[in-house]
């Protein structure tokens, strides 16, 4: 994320905030009785590059359609570089590779991409384009012959056609294998470094956590966890701590869940399991409780079991 490190004038001490490209003010969207986009109030600044999390059907597919104005709210506003946001689009600022829509087929690659360049009010060299998202080899296949992963290069090129400063990405490396979507991720922190915007929905976790330094976690249309990867594992309870028990005596989990940190805790026999936000407290107040712990582990809990117990999917101590 760019930061401006010189305060504005007049206000000592005060570090400017980067510029807002995005803003949702109390967003809602309905489909008949679902609220897919439920009181969404979000800003979005240039440089961060963001991951939208959620499981299937939270809403992030509707809140990138809300954004780029291809939906409109029922309620609330979407505000696109200060403008609406099919000003925003018009005006070249804004690149999307979105799940939904079908490619035109009959084209070759090459027509394709050119066509997106040529409409775009700061369009690349064709050539650059077809280089950037690695397609250089299939430009002059047609679309309806290519593979999944094939297409969704193709799609990747027509969002980055242009100079546009935000980036809008929905699961956009569904169908490429390991080796595609390590290049594709390269070729967005490019664009990061290059100070532009990133917006993406994604199922993938270890992407969020390497990619993006902001995670936004939507759950039944809202807005549930906001941070760094690191702030969203802090929440869900950072820490798992497991250990055996002495057999006696024998402790009552009721009190150990008192304990400072502890957020879950299971026993299995002699097993034990905690998740602590605060490991350092929990190992000594278990000491201190008069418990000799064997086998003691503390380890780190990963962004998916974050992410599953921010969700509520999943609420054990393991
Ligand atoms: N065109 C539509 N008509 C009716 N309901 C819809 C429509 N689009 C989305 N929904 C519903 O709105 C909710 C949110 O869907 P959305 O596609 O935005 O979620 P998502 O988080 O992108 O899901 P996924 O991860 O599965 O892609 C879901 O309950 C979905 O069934």
């Amino acid at each position: 994320m760019s930061i401006a490190t010189q305060p504005p004038r007049g206000v000592p001490g005060q570090v400017a905030e980067p510029a807002e490209v995005a803003a949702f003010a109390a967003v809602t969207r309905t489909y008949g009785q679902v609220r897919a986009v439920d009181g969404l109030d979000l800003t979005l600044r240039a440089g961060e590059t963001v991951a939208l999390l959620g499981p299937n059907g939270a809403g992030k597919s509707t809140a990138l359609d809300l954004l780029l104005g291809l939906r409109n709210p029922d309620s609330g506003s979407v505000r696109l570089f200060g403008s609406t946001p099919r000003q925003a689009l018009a005006d070249g600022l804004v690149g999307a590779m979105l799940q939904s829509g079908g490619l035109m087929t009959e084209v070759k690659v090459r027509e394709l991409v050119r066509f997106a360049c040529d409409v775009h009010p700061r369009g690349y060299p064709v050539d650059q384009v077809l280089e950037t998202a690695g397609i250089t080899d299939i430009a002059d296949r047609k679309v309806d012959r290519l593979s999944g992963g094939q297409e969704q290069r193709v799609r990747f090129a027509l969002a980055t056609a242009g100079a546009s400063e935000l980036i809008v990405l929905d699961e956009p490396t569904v169908a490429m294998d390991v080796s595609a979507r390590q290049a594709f991720w390269g070729t967005m922190r490019a664009q990061a470094a290059a100070g532009r915007t990133i917006l993406f929905a994604t199922h993938y976790l270890e992407e969020a956590d390497s990619v993006a330094d902001r995670v936004l976690v939507m759950h039944r249309g809202r807005l549930i966890a906001d941070g760094t990867p690191a702030d969203i594992k802090a929440r869900a309870g950072a820490r798992r701590i497991v250990f055996d028990l002495d057999p006696d005596p024998h402790p009552d989990p009721d009190q150990l869940r008192t304990l400072p940190g502890v957020t879950a805790l299971e026993l299995h026999g002699r097993t034990l399991r905690i998740r602590s936000t605060d490991a350092d407290a929990t190992v000594a107040a278990i000491y201190r409780a008069g418990l000799y712990p064997h086998h003691l582990e503390v380890t780190s809990l990963g962004l998916e079991q974050a992410f599953l117990a921010i969700t509520g999917t999943e609420e054990s101590a393991r």
